[in-house]
């Protein structure tokens, strides 16, 4: 859908199923003793191209708002997932899909573009900060998909043009990620940036 709202189609074919490989996290949020709050992971960018969420029905992923506030998604129903936008890729909007494959919630134009610049889109599309604060008395469970490219991404060439001068080298997926653990990655403001900024 964004591949097709830029009328970059064809570009698609080098993020496919088969250019991608996947991480699949399951992470488990203790409930907080006394129920206190309790920083179950503190605020990032997901360095993947894009990311899949879904929960256990308890909440905790909160989203950064474009003014600095953060929005906690909630979720309704058990089916529900988030996808969201990492580094490589990043998106404005966050979209909520039922079982049908319907978007039934779109936090567009919310999510903050503070820390991070998109890769792909040539710094169009913002990938959101976002951090999970366990409340409550219940264990929280979520499984995480990062979709992380094989290979080089190259910013396309309909995506440059005066208004958006090239903003970003060809770079590896992967290598961003391992830049962002690595001790090289002085933690400025943008990973993405230090990796393949220009
Ligand atoms: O557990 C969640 O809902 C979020 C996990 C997350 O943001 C991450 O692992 O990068
Ligand atoms: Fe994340």
């Amino acid at each position: 859908m964004v591949f097709e709202s830029y009328g970059v189609e064809k570009c698609f074919e080098n993020h496919d199923i088969g250019s991608t490989s996947y991480l699949l996290k399951a992470t488990k949020y203790k409930a907080p003793k006394m129920n206190e709050m309790d920083i179950g992971l503190t605020s990032h960018t997901d360095k993947s191209f894009i990311t899949i969420l879904h929960q256990n029905q308890v909440n905790g992923l909160e989203v950064k708002s474009n003014n600095g506030e953060w929005i906690g998604f909630e979720e309704h129903l058990p089916s529900s997932f988030v996808v969201m936008a990492g580094d490589a890729f990043m998106v404005v909007s966050n979209f909520i899909f039922n079982r049908n494959h319907n978007i039934v919630e779109l936090v567009k134009d919310k999510i903050c573009p503070i820390i991070s610049f998109t890769a792909w889109s040539n710094n169009r599309i913002h990938s959101p900060s976002h951090r999970v604060v366990m409340r409550g008395d219940k264990t929280r469970y979520s499984l995480g998909l990062f979709s992380i490219n094989k290979g080089t991404i190259h910013i396309p060439r309909e995506l440059v043009d005066e208004q958006h001068p090239l903003q970003f080298h060809p770079f590896d997926n992967l290598g961003l990620l391992l830049y962002s653990y690595a001790d090289v990655y002085t933690r400025s403001e943008s990973c993405i940036k230090d990796y393949c900024g220009i």
